[in-house]
C-alpha cells in the first residue's frame, strides 16, 4: 500500500514537471513570435515615412489611436511653450519700452532758439488752426519771439506733424478742438485762422464751413471778450468774389454769388468780418481783419488741391500739369512768411478797418504752370486745359496801398526764391512717400495746350 502511493506520487511529480516544461517552452515561443510581430509594424512604419505623399494616401488607413494622442500632446507642449515665451517677450518689450521713454526724457529736446520775454511783454497767444499751413509758421515766429502760445486745431485740414517741433517746450501747448463748440481758455491775443482754405477741402463739407466760419467766429468773439483779448480773423480775396475792379481795394464790396460752390467759404468768411466788427461796435473788442490773398510755401499739404501743390507735385513727377478753364484767369502768390510777417503787423498796428495781405505780382495761370515746369530741372511735362471750374475768379491782385501805409509792409520774397524754396519742400516730401493722391476737384478732360 505504501510502496504504491510512492509510485503514485513519483508519477504526478514527473507529470508536474513535464507541464512545466511544456508551458516554459510555449511561453517562450510566444514571446518570440510578439517580437517578430513588433518588428514587422516597426519596418512597415518606417516604410510609410520613405513613401511620397501620394504613395502614403494609396496605402491602407491604419488605426493607431496611441501616437495620434503622443502627436496631440506634443504639439500642446510645443504650444505652451511658444505661448509663455511670447507673453515673457512682450513683457520684456514693455520693460524696455518704459525704460525708452524714461530716458528719452532725460535727454534735453532740442527746440528751435527762443528769445526769452520778461512777464511784462511775454503774451499768451490762441492761434486756431494753427496746426495747418499758414498757422503753423504763425506759430513758429510767436513761439520764437519768446510768447506762450496755445494752438488749438481739429485737425480737419492741419497735422500735427507742422507744430511737432514744439511738443514738450513750456511755452508751447496744443489742444485738440472744433471751434465750432465753446472753447474756454484764457489769451490776450486770438489769431483766429481756422478754417479749410483750399477750394476742393473746403467745398467738400460746404456745411462745416460755414459753420466753422460763422458759429466757430461767434465763439472766438466771445472768448476775446469775456477775457478781453484782442482779435485778428483771418478773412481771405474770396470776399470779393469775381471781381469787378481791378486791382481789389480793401474799399470794394465784391462780387460773390451767395448759391455758387464757393459761397460756402465766400460768404462765411463776409459773415465772419461783419461779425467782428458788429461785436467790435456793440461788445467793444478790439478786431483786425486781414484779406489774405493766395498764399503759398512749405507745409502745404501735397494733396491740398491748390494751383501751386497740385502743379508742383506734377511737375516734380513728370505728370501732366492741369490747368483749369483756358488758363487766362490771373493770381497773385505771396510766399507764407511774408503773409505771417503782415498779420503780426497788421495785429500789433492800431488800424481797425479790413487789410489786404497778398503779393501784387500777377501771372495768368498758364503762365504760372511754364514758370514751375521750368523751375524744376528735368521736368519733361506738358501743359493741357481741361473744363472751368465754376464761379472761377477770373482776375486777381491785391491793392496793398493801405498795408504799406499803415502797417509799413510789402512783400519781401520774390516768386522765383520763394517756389525754389517750396519746390525744395515738395521734392522732400516725395522722397519721404511715393503715394501721391493727385486730388483735383473737376474732371481731367484735358486738350495739349503745350
Ligand atoms: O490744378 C489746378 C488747381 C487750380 N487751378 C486754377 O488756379 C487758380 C487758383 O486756384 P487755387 O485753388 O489755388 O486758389 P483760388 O484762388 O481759387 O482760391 C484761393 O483764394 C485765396 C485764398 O483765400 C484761398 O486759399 C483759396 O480759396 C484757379 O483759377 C484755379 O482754377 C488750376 O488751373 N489747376
Amino acid at each position: 500500500m505504501i510502496r504504491q502511493s510512492l509510485k503514485f506520487r513519483k508519477t504526478l511529480t514527473i507529470i508536474c514537471i513535464v507541464a512545466l516544461l511544456i508551458f516554459i517552452f510555449l511561453k517562450l515561443k510566444q514571446d518570440k513570435v510578439y517580437d517578430i510581430q513588433i518588428a514587422k509594424e516597426d519596418q512597415k512604419s518606417d516604410d510609410v515615412q520613405g513613401l511620397s505623399y501620394r504613395d502614403f494616401n494609396r496605402q491602407p488607413k491604419k488605426d493607431i489611436p496611441k501616437e495620434e494622442s503622443i502627436r496631440k500632446m506634443e504639439t500642446k507642449i510645443v504650444g505652451d511653450n511658444t505661448k509663455q515665451e511670447l507673453q515673457e517677450a512682450k513683457a520684456r518689450i514693455e520693460q524696455l519700452e518704459k525704460k525708452l521713454a524714461v530716458l528719452e526724457g532725460r535727454i534735453p529736446q532740442k527746440y528751435p532758439e527762443v528769445k526769452y520775454l520778461g512777464y511784462k511783454h511775454r503774451k499768451r497767444i490762441l492761434v486756431t488752426g494753427g496746426a495747418g499751413f499758414v498757422g503753423s509758421h504763425l506759430v513758429d515766429v510767436l513761439m520764437m519771439r519768446g510768447h506762450e502760445v496755445i494752438v488749438v486745431d481739429n485737425f480737419f485740414t492741419g497735422r500735427k506733424r507742422n507744430v511737432e517741433h514744439w511738443f514738450g517746450h513750456r511755452n508751447f501747448e496744443m489742444i485738440h478742438h472744433d471751434i465750432v463748440n465753446p472753447l474756454y481758455v484764457e489769451a490776450d491775443e486770438i489769431y483766429h485762422l481756422a478754417s479749410p482754405a483750399s477750394p476742393p477741402h473746403y467745398m467738400q463739407n460746404p456745411v462745416k464751413t460755414i459753420k466753422t466760419n460763422t458759429l466757430g467766429t461767434i465763439n472766438m468773439l466771445g472768448l476775446a471778450r469775456r477775457v478781453g483779448a484782442k482779435i485778428l480773423i483771418a478773412s481771405t480775396s474770396e470776399v470779393y468774389g469775381d471781381p469787378m475792379v481791378h486791382p481789389q481795394p480793401e474799399s470794394y464790396w465784391g462780387h460773390v454769388n451767395p448759391i455758387g460752390p464757393r459761397a460756402c467759404y465766400d460768404e462765411g468768411k463776409r459773415v465772419a468780418e461783419t461779425l467782428a466788427y458788429s461785436y467790435a461796435k456793440q461788445e467793444k473788442v478790439v478786431v483786425r481783419v486781414a484779406r489774405i490773398f493766395n498764399t503759398y510755401g512749405p507745409r502745404m499739404h501735397a494733396s491740398d488741391g491748390r494751383v501751386v501743390s497740385n502743379f508742383i507735385m506734377q511737375a516734380l513727377q513728370n505728370l501732366t500739369i492741369t490747368v483749369y478753364g483756358n488758363g487766362k484767369q490771373t493770381r497773385s502768390f505771396c510766399y507764407v512768411s511774408d503773409l505771417v510777417d503782415g498779420l503780426l503787423a497788421l495785429m500789433d498796428s492800431s488800424y481797425t478797418l479790413p487789410v489786404n495781405i497778398g503779393n501784387p505780382v500777377e501771372h495768368t495761370i498758364e503762365e504760372f504752370a511754364v514758370i514751375i515746369k521750368d523751375q524744376v530741372p528735368g521736368c519733361r511735362s506738358t501743359v493741357a486745359t481741361g473744363a472751368a471750374v465754376e464761379d472761377d475768379p477770373q482776375r486777381r491782385r491785391p491793392d496793398i496801398a493801405i498795408a504799406e501805409k499803415h502797417l509799413h509792409w510789402s512783400p519781401k520774397i520774390s516768386l522765383q526764391e520763394g517756389l525754389q524754396r517750396t519746390i525744395d519742400y515738395f521734392k522732400e516730401e516725395l522722397s519721404r512717400t511715393t503715394f501721391y493722391n493727385n486730388q483735383t476737384y473737376m474732371d481731367a478732360n484735358v486738350k495739349l495746350l503745350h
